[in-house]
């Protein structure tokens, strides 16, 4: 039975510490604290983030971080983006050197513009064979309810994508493999913020139509930034492009689209954050992915007008008004 260390007790590290489990795999979950830890150890469900659902007992919860990562093969790591780089400066050390580093999360750092896998390879110095994401259509509540989906593991290294993708391999999650980590990581990033503009479409009450037209630009906004940036084009059209971003747009489940949706709908982002306890990666990573967007020399209308939205500084209403207004284009352009 291989160990795997998962950190943390989200919502996502839950659900797919279950996948791990029904892989066969030897999981233990990390919470930030410790009565949550205590909690899934005497009841083998998260309260806080899947409630209801009974994990395997192969997946036992543990706060301390030494005891979580000795021995474990490969590290899961599913923390807020904006986060990832104090956690495992502080976890790295105790990280076994040989072990795999498999990234969950969907943002791109604020400041730095860097990908989940970049900050794992600054700060804990592994080689791109030791650090692989996981991004797809996976919405944790139904992954936990064992629903069927697929995603894709991707690592530039393929032989460890195959592991990876034999690992997290379960009765009801198919992997498939890739070796383009940016594209996977850029779609799973974008679809986020394309999540937000569509929730808020739907807060001010627009239908399908106006949903699948910024579902459409979105993932040419987003395929505009990836291929400049050196993606494959067929990643875009894959789970971690189109697949996920249909999921997040077309769901109630998704924590970005109803982030929009109550911006549509007039809140302001501090009422918003007030009122969750969840993250909506999109609402950080519209600025960065539009910095990282203007430093390419790429258009990215959706990311500037809901990160001018998120910021305050535009309703979602004028947002919608200015998508139609803009200077008219060929499709392909
Ligand atoms: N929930 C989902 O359906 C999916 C989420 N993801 C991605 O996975 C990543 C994690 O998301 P979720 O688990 O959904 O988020 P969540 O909001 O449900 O849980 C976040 C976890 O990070 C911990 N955390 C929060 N602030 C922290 C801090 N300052 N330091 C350390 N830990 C902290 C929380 O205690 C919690 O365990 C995100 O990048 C998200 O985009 C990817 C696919 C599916
Ligand atoms: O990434 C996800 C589905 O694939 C989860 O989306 P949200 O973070 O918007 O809930």
């Amino acid at each position: 039975m291989t160990k795997v260390a998962v950190f943390s007790a989200g919502s996502w590290g839950t659900a797919f510490s279950l996948v791990l489990a029904d892989a066969g795999n030897d999981v233990v979950l990390w919470a930030r604290r410790e009565e949550l830890a205590d909690a899934i150890n005497s009841t083998h469900q998260n309260p806080d983030y899947q409630p209801g659902i009974q994990l395997p007992p192969s997946v036992s919860a543990t706060h301390d971080v030494e005891k979580a990562l000795a021995g474990a093969e490969v590290v899961v790591l599913a923390t807020p983006s904006q986060t990832l780089r104090g956690n495992l400066t502080e976890w790295a050390p105790h990280i076994e050197p040989d072990s795999v580093l498999l990234s969950l999360m969907k943002g791109v750092e604020l400041g730095s513009l860097k990908r989940m896998s970049e900050v794992i390879a600054e700060v804990t110095g592994a080689g791109p064979e030791r650090i692989a994401v996981l991004s797809g259509p996976n919405l944790s509540p139904e992954i936990a309810r064992r629903e069927p989906a697929a995603s894709v593991v991707a690592c530039e290294d393929e032989d460890v994508a195959r592991r990876l993708q034999d690992l997290c391999h379960s009765p009801a999650f198919r992997p498939y493999t890739s070796v383009d980590v940016l594209g996977c990581e850029l779609g799973g990033a974008y679809k986020n913020v394309v999540g937000l503009a569509v929730g808020m479409a739907v807060g001010l009450g627009f239908g399908d139509n106006t949903t699948a037209s910024v579902i459409t630009r979105g993932l040419a906004e987003t395929a505009r930034l990836a291929m400049a940036l050196g993606a494959n084009p067929l990643t875009l059209m894959g789970l971690a492009g189109l697949g996920d971003l249909v999921a997040t747009c077309s769901s109630p489940l998704s924590r970005n689209r109803s982030f929009g949706e109550k911006l549509g709908k007039g809140m302001t982002t501090d009422e918003i954050y007030a009122s969750t306890r969840q993250v909506a990666e999109g609402a950080k990573s519209c600025s960065s992915l539009l910095a990282l967007a203007r430093r390419t020399g790429v258009d990215a209308p959706i990311a500037e007008h809901v990160d001018a939205v998120v910021a305050g500084r535009l309703t979602a209403e004028d947002m919608m008004e200015a998508f139609i207004a803009r200077d008219t284009k060929a499709e392909t352009d």
